[in-house]
């Protein structure tokens, strides 16, 4: 049977170590082929064992870096070790696919959007789930991220866009740096443009509108005053509606002592270091370098890195000529817009359109990828970098103005 994994509806890939990557202390060639192809494409991968300790048998094949995580487990591969093996690789069960050793009963039951079994010793029995001899059969489909020369302006595609705006019930997430309001060396000097205030409110009378920040709940909110808005700050970790609602992504909170702790350490790190900026909000920290000297970055970069690798509990992310810790939990900008869309009743109904310029905002592009409407804010930053976009615009001005189309058809 012919499989296939989409990076677009695949964002991570889990292994079971024995009889899928290694057998007796070889590693397969299709497996170490297949985890290559996958990566490629930016598909995460786990490896798990049930009763073995993977990072040892992975470090004596010579191929630990080959995962982004590794979990050991006792007993039969349950659902437990599977979700773990997710939680590390930030992503959620239903995105995820399992490659099992033919028996796929836990994958199933932990609800993997997708299961592969491979029956290396014979012809795989008809079954449940898909299964194949050789990981060698395993497809990997080309994502379809283009590069940001590569996305079509969103001027020039209007009447397409028109075309899918008319007659659906749209809402709008808008990332706010650099996509709502132009970059400045000092994030203290933001503000919004005028003009984009007024759409956002022209938007707002008769869609659910949000805007969803890296930066503080409190901070955005205060930038961005307009009226009828719902705001999500901290890249998503906390959420507040125009009505008083108000909602903190759970896990997170269990990280802000570790956050407190980071905060003191990069204080001590990175204060002399010229131009290095620590901005923290609620659920993360950030440490600008925008003013920093070039040579200076890369000690600063290892510094965060230093830092946030003594907790288990954060991670890092990187952003234009900014770099932020994070709570070590699968929530991203691309969850935090669906948990808006069921906040509103609207999950599967919408057509989310989202508007964003930086590495964190993929995530709300990749998530709207198949039913939304994704728009780039170009920026040189970071190059020809891929994106998850439909279309693109050159600036916060030129998103104004295609809102402001937008506004006039629905
Ligand atoms: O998700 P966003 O709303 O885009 O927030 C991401 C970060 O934006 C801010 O930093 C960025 O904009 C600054 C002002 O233009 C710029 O100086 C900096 O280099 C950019 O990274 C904000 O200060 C951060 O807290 C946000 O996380």
């Amino acid at each position: 049977m012919a499989v296939s994994i989409e990076p677009g509806r695949h964002r991570a890939v889990l292994f079971d170590l024995d009889g899928v990557v290694t057998d007796a202390g070889a590693v397969f060639d299709d497996a170490r082929s297949l985890v290559a192809r996958l990566r490629e494409q930016g598909v995460r991968t786990a490896v798990f064992s049930a009763g073995r300790n993977c990072r040892d048998a992975l470090a004596r094949e010579g191929i630990a870096d080959l995962f982004d995580a590794r979990v050991d487990g006792s007993g039969p591969p349950g659902p437990a070790v599977l979700l773990e093996a997710a939680r590390r690789v930030r992503t959620e069960p239903r995105a995820a696919a399992v490659v099992v050793a033919e028996d796929a009963t836990a994958a199933r039951e932990a609800g993997f959007g997708l299961v592969i079994a491979v029956a290396r010793h014979g012809a795989p029995q008809p079954g449940p789930v898909p299964a194949v001899t050789s990981l060698a059969d395993v497809a990997v489909a080309a994502s379809p991220r283009l590069r940001l020369s590569a996305v079509s302006d969103a001027l020039d595609g209007w009447e397409e866009i028109a075309a899918r705006l008319r007659g659906r019930d749209p809402v709008f997430v808008f990332d706010f740096d650099g996509t709502l309001a132009p970059i400045r060396d000092d994030p203290d000097a933001v503000a919004l443009p005028p003009e984009n205030r007024r759409v956002l409110e022209q938007l707002a009378a008769h869609h659910h509108v949000a805007v969803l920040s890296g930066r503080d709940l409190q901070d955005v909110r205060a930038r961005v005053p307009a009226r009828g808005l719902w705001y999500a700050g901290s890249h998503g970790f906390e959420v507040a509606g125009p009505s008083g609602e108000h909602f903190c992504q759970p896990d997170g909170a269990a990280a802000v002592d570790d956050l407190d702790e980071a905060e003191r350490r990069l204080s001590a790190a990175c204060g002399s270091t010229p131009g290095a900026l620590i901005d923290r909000k609620r659920f993360a920290l950030a440490v600008h370098y925008r003013r920093t000297p070039p040579d200076s970055v890369d000690d600063l970069l290892a510094a965060v890195r230093d830092v946030a690798d003594a907790s288990s509990a954060l991670r890092v992310t990187r952003g234009r000529m900014v770099v932020e810790v994070l709570p070590n939990v699968a929530w991203d900008k691309g969850r935090a817009l669906r948990l808006l869309l069921d906040e509103w009743g609207l999950a599967g109904t919408a057509l989310p359109v989202f508007a964003g310029d930086d590495y964190t905002d993929e995530d709300a592009l990749r998530e709207i990828h198949h039913d939304g409407i994704g728009v780039v804010v170009r920026s040189a930053e970071h190059g020809d970098r891929l994106t998850w976009a439909h279309y693109a615009v050159d600036d916060p001005d030129e998103l104004a103005g295609l809102l402001d189309r937008m506004a006039a058809v629905v």
